[in-house]
């Protein structure tokens, strides 16, 4: 199934989800993906993604996903120099349960040796942070050594979310679902992935509300693992999450733009003033 789902995609997301039609089309010929399917094949079993959040997540602890995030579209670079696998090393001792590493080229500066590179230099599961459209990227994705997969519900349709999840777990990924809105939940509860993340940023206009993280949560219900995402900055922001029963946490901006990321990072969820 190639259905090129754009029908209900905002704006920048659009293209981005073009050029990952075209990206696939470029690599295709160069490494088929029968190519990636032998060597997903190859890999060591995955470092389990979803378990390091549930273990903390039960115990009423922040499960926090770091993000390795050069640069963005609404922002542009965030971080320069940028080293990942420094980021990666800094972001363990600062007691991230997982990490996240951009791997998309044209709009976020990402790169798949950034994953490998900081995958290789700590012990945390790591999620490939692109935009999936394709069986193709998700065979790459175990192929580069990621540990679990973001699929979001904006520029998916549910039959495309239920097919690259069933995938994904077939090859040992893990499997984060983002969404924004109401419908987009309706679309991944239907899903069997315990992790679902609610990206406070709005993809339209990148307009920032914790608001959207307070409106769905609920929805979640306790079989799940709820991440809050983006726009989450100051220890305010992460207490107005753990009052209501949220401990999962994907952050990046605030952490890459400190001069030690996980230092940051233990002074947001882990200091006791
Ligand atoms: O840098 P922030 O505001 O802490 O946000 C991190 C993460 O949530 C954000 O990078 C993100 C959420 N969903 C995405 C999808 C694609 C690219 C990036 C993202």
């Amino acid at each position: 199934m190639t259905e090129r789902h754009l029908d209900k995609t905002p704006t920048i997301l659009r293209k981005i989800v073009e050029r990952k039609w075209e990206e696939i089309d470029e690599r295709k010929p160069k490494v088929s993906e029968a190519d990636l399917k032998a060597m997903a094949g190859d890999q060591a079993p995955a470092r389990g993604f979803a378990n390091a959040l549930r273990a903390r997540i039960e115990q009423q602890t922040p499960a926090v996903i770091a993000e390795i995030k050069k640069a963005s579209p609404s922002k542009g670079i965030i971080r320069d120099p940028f080293i990942p696998e420094q980021i990666a090393e800094s972001y363990e001792r600062g007691g991230a349960a997982c990490l996240s590493v951009l791997t998309d080229h044209d709009f976020f500066q990402g790169h798949e040796d950034y994953l490998k590179a900081a995958r290789a230099a700590c012990s945390l599961p790591v999620i490939r942070k692109d935009f999936m459209v394709a069986p193709y990227q998700v065979y790459e994705s175990r192929a580069m050594g990621a540990d679990c997969i973001l699929l979001i519900a904006a520029c998916l349709s549910k039959h495309q979310m239920q097919e690259l999840e069933g995938i994904a777990h077939e090859i040992g990924l893990d499997v984060l679902v983002e969404v924004h809105n109401g419908e987009e939940m309706d679309d991944a509860l239907t899903l069997s992935t315990p992790l679902v993340g609610i990206n406070n940023r709005d993809l339209h206009s990148f307009e920032v509300s914790l608001d959207t993280t307070f409106e769905l949560h609920q929805r979640i219900g306790t079989e799940r693992l709820a991440i809050t995402e983006s726009g989450i900055m100051t220890r305010e922001d992460v207490q107005a999450m753990t009052s209501r029963g949220i401990y999962g946490f994907l952050v990046g901006e605030s952490f890459m733009r400190a001069p030690e990321p996980g230092e940051k990072l233990r002074e947001l969820f882990f200091s006791g003033a």
